[in-house]
């Protein structure tokens, strides 16, 4: 039985067979991408925080905050997961997505939630708004409910969720306390309920010609997380470009979402992202979200600010809305004062 979403079936349903022909048709994509020369992501060593010399603890965050300002996104290495937490976690993850399709999308499967698994756009209204790639979700206060149907899917998730949170708080905590940001927001973080780990499979191109495997977003977590395996795809915009985040096994990458966009008011950057399919192989990522509860109030305190008031559930249920409505997210730019 075929794993595979029929995406294109799907697609010429939505758009017709208006999809490009020729392999070198980059219509859709809009691809102009440049690879990183003389622009290197910077690579932060995380060791460097905890190591107990002051001197290289100051220098780390003050990449770091340079990192978050200027780039929104920068890769961490030393961070202390073991790489058989991520092995492991590669193997619990391509078991879910070598199910049958129909199975996936069947209501309920070991212990996920009935809407963990998503694939393609529903909502797309235009070709360039459909992902050929399928995700699950797993928020972390699910993980207890995961069965570890005679493999270890909930162990290994639990052990990833772990460690990919203290990693996660460490960055977290070094960036808030360089602006203006009230403490009181974390404390509900870090029980990271409401986070989530999402697991992404990208397909090889259906067409020939270069399509999205994920399109152009900005995250609307506070943070991200990526762990990516050696395909590569992921690329980032920055002044005007889309420049390659290059795999790189020691490494992962972090980026800034929207809500710490917002709460720092607007001096770290939740920058647009997206994943060029690959060719003729696949590839997968995990990707953590950090995200405070449904009712936390995101505001900045200072003044000028930049953007109005609003809680997690607002701005979560707006995006729906216009993801509903435009097949994509407006984001960030709704709530500006
Ligand atoms: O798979 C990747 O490289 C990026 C994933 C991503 O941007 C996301 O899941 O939001
Ligand atoms: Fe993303």
């Amino acid at each position: 039985m075929a794993s595979q979403p029929p995406f294109q079936t799907n697609f010429c349903s939505i758009f017709g067979s208006s999809f490009p022909k020729s392999t070198s048709d980059n219509s859709y994509t809009n691809t102009s991408t440049i690879q990183t020369a003389g622009l290197k992501l910077p690579v932060i060593d995380l060791s460097h925080l905890t190591s107990g010399e002051e001197v290289k603890r100051k220098r780390c965050v003050k990449q770091m905050v340079a990192a978050a300002k200027e780039w929104g996104f920068f890769q961490i290495v030393n961070h202390g997961i073991p790489r058989k937490v991520f092995e492991m976690m590669l193997v619990e993850e391509k078991k879910l997505f070598d199910r049958p399709f129909s199975s996936k999308v069947r209501e309920s499967f070991s212990g996920l939630s009935k809407n963990s698994y998503r694939w393609g756009n529903p909502n797309a209204s235009s070709p360039a708004q459909y992902s050929f790639s399928e995700a699950f979700h797993i928020t972390l206060s699910e993980i207890p409910k995961l069965s570890e149907d005679g493999n270890n899917l909930r162990t290994t998730v639990e052990t990833y969720a772990q460690e990919i949170a203290r990693v996660a708080q460490l960055i977290c905590e070094v960036l808030v306390k360089q602006v203006n940001v009230n403490s009181k927001y974390f404390e509900n973080i870090y029980e990271l309920k409401n986070s989530f780990l999402r697991l992404n499979k990208y397909h090889p191109r259906v067409f020939g010609s270069e399509v999205f495997g994920l399109v152009p977003h900005t995250d609307t977590s506070f943070l991200t997380i990526l762990f990516q395996d050696q395909i590569g795809g992921l690329e980032l915009k920055k002044n005007e470009q889309w420049i390659s985040v290059k795999p790189c096994s020691e490494a992962l990458t972090v980026n800034v979402g929207d809500m710490f966009q917002a709460l720092s008011n607007g001096v770290y950057q939740s920058v647009r992202h997206r994943v060029i399919s690959p060719v003729n192989m696949e590839r997968l990522s995990i990707a953590f979200f950090v995200c405070p509860n449904l009712e936390t109030e995101i505001e900045y305190f200072g003044y000028p600010k930049k953007y109005r008031r609003f809680s997690f559930r607002e701005y979560k249920e707006q995006s729906e809305r216009d993801v509903k409505e435009t097949g994509d997210k407006v984001g960030l730019s709704r709530f500006l004062i």
